[in-house]
């Protein structure tokens, strides 16, 4: 199957610090790829190269085919439509009530009538679990809620691609469960390609298609969450098994 997003020997430093230091990874259409790895290991750089908010020192990210490392600005702005993106803390805007945040998207790409914005924010809503939430503000939302109001806005102009990043954290086991299982919906039912940065290997385990293992920059392990399970690297077994001791400094 013809990939959706390729990266290729991509590179990134900050100064001395190198974070990606030839990462290869290819993601598939119409499944859940999750990626892992420590915190400050890099996820974020990642996510943010692959929808162009970032731009590596070498290397390429294709998405479906098309080189986004060699767009200009303008051209990236169109790119990068192809991309709903739920940000850690749903990153909604505090001044705007639920229903003006999920056709913010739509009012400013999709130039389709009032009528129509608020016919497609009550379906979101209403697939997000949030009917009737249009007029709250943010700041009356728990933090299950905002992310699902961010989810909502993310699929308002129904994108190819939703990028989560650690769509989980911070969240009860409950509403962890019920976001899995919008992400689960969200390829399910929306066709869309799910590329969900974790820190929580349970949740990850379930809904993953394939898990990437990032560590010192570059993807060390790939593969379904049996394959995962069964690997000896010890790395993976590391992480996975959440233990202090082994190959993994905590410095
Ligand atoms: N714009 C930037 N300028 C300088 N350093 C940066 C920048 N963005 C990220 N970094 C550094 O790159 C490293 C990787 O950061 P990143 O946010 O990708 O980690 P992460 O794996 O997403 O971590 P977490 O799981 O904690 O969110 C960190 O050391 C961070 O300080």
């Amino acid at each position: 199957m013809k990939p959706i997003i390729q990266c290729e020997g991509l590179r990134k430093s900050f100064g001395e610090q190198t974070v990606l230091d030839g990462l290869d990874i290819t993601l598939r259409p119409d499944s859940v790829s999750v990626i892992i790895g420590r915190s400050g290991g890099g996820k974020s750089v990642l996510l943010k190269h692959i929808i162009g908010l970032m731009r590596p020192d070498s290397g390429r990210v294709l998405v479906n085919g098309q080189d986004i490392t060699a767009l200009s600005e303008r051209e990236l702005v169109a790119a990068r439509r192809q991309f709903g993106l739920l940000f850690q803390e749903g990153a909604l805007f505090d001044s705007m009530n639920v229903a003006e945040n999920v056709a913010f998207p739509l009012v400013e790409h999709s130039g389709l009538s009032r009528r129509e914005i608020a016919d497609i924010v009550d379906a979101k809503l209403a697939a997000v679990g949030l009917s009737g939430a249009g007029h709250k503000m943010p700041a009356e939302l728990s933090g299950g809620m905002r992310k699902r109001v961010g989810l909502a806005r993310a699929i308002a102009l129904d994108p190819k691609i939703v990028l989560f990043d650690e769509p989980t954290s911070g969240l009860d086991p409950v509403m962890s469960a019920a976001i899995n299982d919008l992400i689960l919906r969200t390829r399910g039912e929306f066709g869309a390609t799910c590329v969900v940065i974790s820190h929580d290997i349970p949740a990850t385990m379930a809904i993953a298609d394939e898990i990437f293992m990032l560590y010192n920059g570059r993807i060390i392990a790939s593969g379904s969450p049996d394959e995962i399970r069964a690997s000896d690297d010890p790395v993976v077994r590391q992480f996975i098994e959440g233990r202090a001791d082994g190959p993994i400094g905590l410095a």
